[in-house]
């Protein structure tokens, strides 16, 4: 489903040039569940927006499904974007002037994408029911990740990335909350990619790689 061959990526911003990724190899199946850790710097984010067409890569390949995500243009690379692929990050990115009901919904919207059975059972199955009606800032940060993952799953993503999406979370609520999203890419049967800091919550998923000297251990 996620196919990555020999990515590269160098940053050249800074006084001497970043060589961050020296050729990642990864490959995902649909429905499969992967944790990747790496120290701090390894390069982790750099992968995930390159996998995410947020950023663009220096060689290799990665092709999601029938698409080569390295050879779309800015435009194509936004439509993989919003069709295809969900994005949950550490800070929340909830737009604080929608409700959660609205907030949910936007991207499917914008997307063409809504799905009325689909939103109810994920505000069920997120437990999120008594709080539509709220704004982001009346939430907890568990609710507040629990609308950025049903948001991001609204669209039915073929992938779902994740950048420590319970970083900021306490150790109970981030179980909760990883717990439900591990049942909702089973439900899906998108794949699912999570940068994380915690070993033990890596080794809750079906594999867990890391990333070391810019490529995957
Ligand atoms: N836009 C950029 N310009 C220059 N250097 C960058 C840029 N983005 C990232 N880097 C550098 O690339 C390296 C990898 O950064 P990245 O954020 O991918 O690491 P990470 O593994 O996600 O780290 P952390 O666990 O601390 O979040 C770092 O040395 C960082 O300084």
């Amino acid at each position: 489903m996620l196919s990555i061959r020999n990515l590269s990526k160098t940053f050249s911003s800074a006084a001497e040039p970043v060589h961050v990724l020296r050729g990642v190899d990864l490959d995902l199946k649909a429905g499969e569940r992967v944790a990747l850790t790496g120290e701090s710097g390894s390069g982790k984010s750099t992968l995930l927006h390159l996998i995410a067409g947020l950023d663009a890569a220096d060689g290799g390949s990665i092709r999601l499904e029938d698409t080569e995500v390295t050879k779309l243009s800015d435009a194509g690379r936004a439509s993989l974007r919003r069709d295809r692929i969900g994005l949950v990050f550490q800070q929340y990115n909830l737009i604080p002037s929608l409700s959660v009901a609205d907030n949910l919904a936007f991207q499917a919207r914008i997307a063409g994408r809504h799905d009325a059975a689909w939103s109810s059972e994920l505000v069920e199955r997120l437990g999120l029911g008594a709080l539509l009606k709220r704004y982001p800032e009346q939430l907890s940060g568990g609710q507040q990740q629990r609308v950025a993952i049903g948001r991001a799953l609204a669209t039915r993503p073929s992938l779902l990335l994740a950048d420590e999406p319970t970083g900021n979370l306490d150790e109970a609520t981030a179980e909760d909350v990883l717990a439900l999203t591990r049942d909702l890419v089973t439900r899906t049967g998108c794949g699912f990619l999570m940068v994380t800091h915690s070993l033990h919550l890596a080794g809750t998923l079906d594999r867990h790689l890391t990333l070391h000297a810019g490529r995957i251990a």
